[in-house]
């Protein structure tokens, strides 16, 4: 029994024993099956995780390269402002690099430092909300360089907490040089508009309308005002003549000598082709205009040396006065024209004011100007031909041709009063070419006529001598007239020669190769001097008559006379006094041994028919002069 319980016990111990190994195998097994589990689930989450950050560096460097493709900056900054994150094109803009940015870029140092203040203010405003929209700022690069731009920020939120802000920058370079490009187009074309391109004085417009606002002062103040109208003397010859470059530098330097010798208060204008204008405001009596006036001519008396040319330029000047002479623009512009055609009737390098009494004065002038364009055409200009004695042998040995205007309504107009416009108007170069083919046409006649040989002198103008095709028509006219070369006599003036000595010899010495005799006319009134007369191939001198008139009552004028026949003995030139009225004035031109000479005392400019009958009677004697003969 006690064997068999304790076999039981033995079974039960067994069996229990097993039963607790099935238990700790089970719970092992439960344990190994449920770590397996969790491991599984490990792993699971941490390929989750680890798929998640790839995903999300993916996305990150997805949107770097997007960020980075953009074509302008952008940038993160924390709180206090470090920059923590831009794109390449904030790179490529501010010229730092990646590494300035690790090593704490702040974003103060993107921008100017003029600019830091209001960064600072702009910079609060956006961490508290405010959204900033396109506020222009200046850049500072890191090299010091600055550049516009246009800056846009928002505040970063992150759980609810502001971390930081965020913004773009505009680069707005080209937008503000185009801007800047347009302004200055917009100021140049302004400018243009309202000043003269040549003088960059004002033109008419802003003259206009400073004169505007000069006569609301005058006005407003009970004050005059004067308008001086400027217009060169005979500068459409020179332009004609010498080019229109060299004109262009004419006007440009009156221009200058104005603008330094005026005061700046004064409105200096150019209105049009040699046409200036100045206004003078506050005037308080017509002796303050008068001396503006005189200062303007001395101005311009200064001689203009351009290239080989020395210029001497005159000026007339027409003045009008507000209140007196009108109370507009317009009005004060006409009186002051008007004014200026007063001057230049008196002959130019001179000053006028307006009155009414010399107006009809300057109709006659405008008239007889538009006439006189048409006088060639209208066959209206004809020739008289003055005698020329040989004293020695008391021989009419030459003839003056002189050019007369057979008016349609006025009759004869001597050249007096016709000649000195049509130098001004520049109608002489082809008045004078009219001359030169009538005077050598008729000298063929003579020739052909069989009168002995009788050289015809023809005056030139200065203006004529300037023209570029001066010698080819002179040539063309010899051609075409068949006259003998040797038998012409060109007369040249002292200033046809002396604003361009080189030139002037270059073209009287292809003159004096072909047999055309020069000589030079009012001899005595210029300023040649005897170097370049000796330089000149002249044959002649002719003594103004200007010094014959008193030769024998002013001891200067007989002085100079008997001076300029020495002289003319001295080079081998031959000598014609002209004016010759007197016996004594022939006296004293025989006992100085004068050569030849031309005068009413001889004979008075005649037609051409009757210069043939004088040769026929062959008249002159030494001893016993001629009968004055009549002028028709
Ligand atoms: N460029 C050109 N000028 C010309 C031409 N024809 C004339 N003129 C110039 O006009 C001015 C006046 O000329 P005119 O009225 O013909 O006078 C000439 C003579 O009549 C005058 N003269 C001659 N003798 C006397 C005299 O004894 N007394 C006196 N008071 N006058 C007299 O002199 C003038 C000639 O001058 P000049 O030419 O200097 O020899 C005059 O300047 C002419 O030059 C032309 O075709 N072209």
């Amino acid at each position: 029994a006690n064997g068999q319980q304790d076999l039981d016990h033995y079974r039960l111990l067994v069996w229990l024993v097993t039963a607790l190994l099935v238990l700790v195998v089970a719970l092992f097994l439960s344990i190994l099956r449920r770590g397996h589990r969790s491991r599984q689930a490990l792993h699971q989450e941490v390929k989750r995780r680890h798929k998640a950050v790839s995903a999300l560096e993916e996305s990150e460097k997805r949107f770097r390269e997007t960020v980075d493709l953009l074509p302008q900056s952008v940038f993160e900054t924390d709180r206090v402002g470090k920059v923590v994150f831009w794109n390449r094109c904030a790179l490529d803009l501010s010229g730092y690099s990646a590494g300035d940015l690790d090593s704490g870029l702040m974003l103060s140092q993107l921008f100017a430092v003029e600019d830091g203040e209001r960064l600072q203010e702009v910079f609060q405003k956006v961490l508290s909300g405010q959204r900033l929209i396109n506020s222009q700022f200046t850049v500072r690069k890191k090299d010091g360089s600055i550049l516009p731009a246009l800056i846009s920020a928002d505040a970063m939120v992150l759980q609810g907490q502001v971390t930081g802000i965020r913004g773009s920058i505009v680069d707005i370079s080209d937008r503000v040089q185009a801007e800047k490009t347009l302004r200055q187009n917009e100021a140049r074309l302004n400018y243009l508009a309202y000043h003269d391109t040549l003088t960059d004085l004002p033109n008419r417009a802003l003259f206009q309308d400073r004169l505007e606002h000069a006569l609301a002062r005058a006005r407003r103040f009970g004050s005059q005002l004067a308008l001086l109208v400027i217009d060169l003397d005979r500068f459409k010859n020179f332009n004609d003549s010498l080019g229109h470059d060299v004109g262009d530098q004419v006007l440009w330097k009156v221009a200058c000598q104005l603008r330094n010798g005026l005061r700046e208060v004064d409105t200096l204008a150019r209105i049009g082709g040699d046409e200036f204008v100045i206004v003078q405001e506050n005037v308080a009596s017509q002796a303050d205009v008068a001396t503006v006036a005189k200062k303007v001519l001395s101005l311009l008396v200064q001689p203009i040396s351009l290239r080989e040319h020395q210029l001497f330029l005159t000026a007339s000047i027409g003045i009008s006065l507000y209140p007196n002479n009108g109370e507009d623009v317009s009005s004060l512009m006409r009186q002051a024209d008007r004014a200026m055609y007063q001057a230049k009737n008196k002959g130019g390098a001179c000053f006028s004011f307006f009155s009414a009494e010399d107006d009809d004065l300057v109709e006659e002038r405008l008239f007889l100007e538009n006439d006189l364009r048409q006088a060639v055409d209208r066959h209206e200009l004809l020739l008289h031909y003055q005698p020329q004695i040989d004293l020695e042998s008391g021989r009419l040995v030459g003839v003056e041709a002189l050019v007369r205007w057979q008016h349609g309504q006025r009759g004869m107009i001597s050249p007096g009063a016709f000649i000195p416009l049509a130098e001004e108007t520049g109608l002489i170069v082809p008045i004078g070419e009219w001359v030169l083919r009538a005077a050598c046409i008729q000298g063929r006649k003579w020739q052909q006529s069989g009168m002995p040989p009788v050289r015809v002198a023809v005056n030139i103008s200065t203006w004529q001598v300037r023209q570029p095709d001066f010698v080819d028509m002179v040539e063309g006219i010899l051609d075409e007239s068949g006259f003998d070369p040797q038998l012409l006599e060109l007369e040249i003036t002292e200033s046809a020669v002396m604003d361009n000595v080189q030139e002037a010899v270059r073209i009287l010495n292809i003159f004096q190769q072909r047999g055309i005799s020069l000589a030079m006319d009012d001899f005595g009134t210029g300023y040649s001097s005897l170097s370049s007369l000796q330089r000149l191939p002249l044959s002649k001198l002719k003594i103004d008559r200007s010094f014959i008139r008193e030769v024998t009552s002013n001891a200067n004028d007989a002085a100079l006379t008997s001076s300029v026949i020495a002289l003319g003995r001295t080079m081998g030139l031959g000598v014609v006094a002209e004016g010759v009225e007197t016996e004594e004035q022939l006296d004293f031109l025989q006992r100085m041994n004068c050569a030849q000479v031309q005068g009413f005392l001889f004979s008075k400019p005649l037609p051409a028919n009757e210069v043939s009958t004088l040769f026929e009677r062959s008249f002159v004697s030494s001893s016993a002069p001629p009968p004055v003969a009549s002028e028709k």
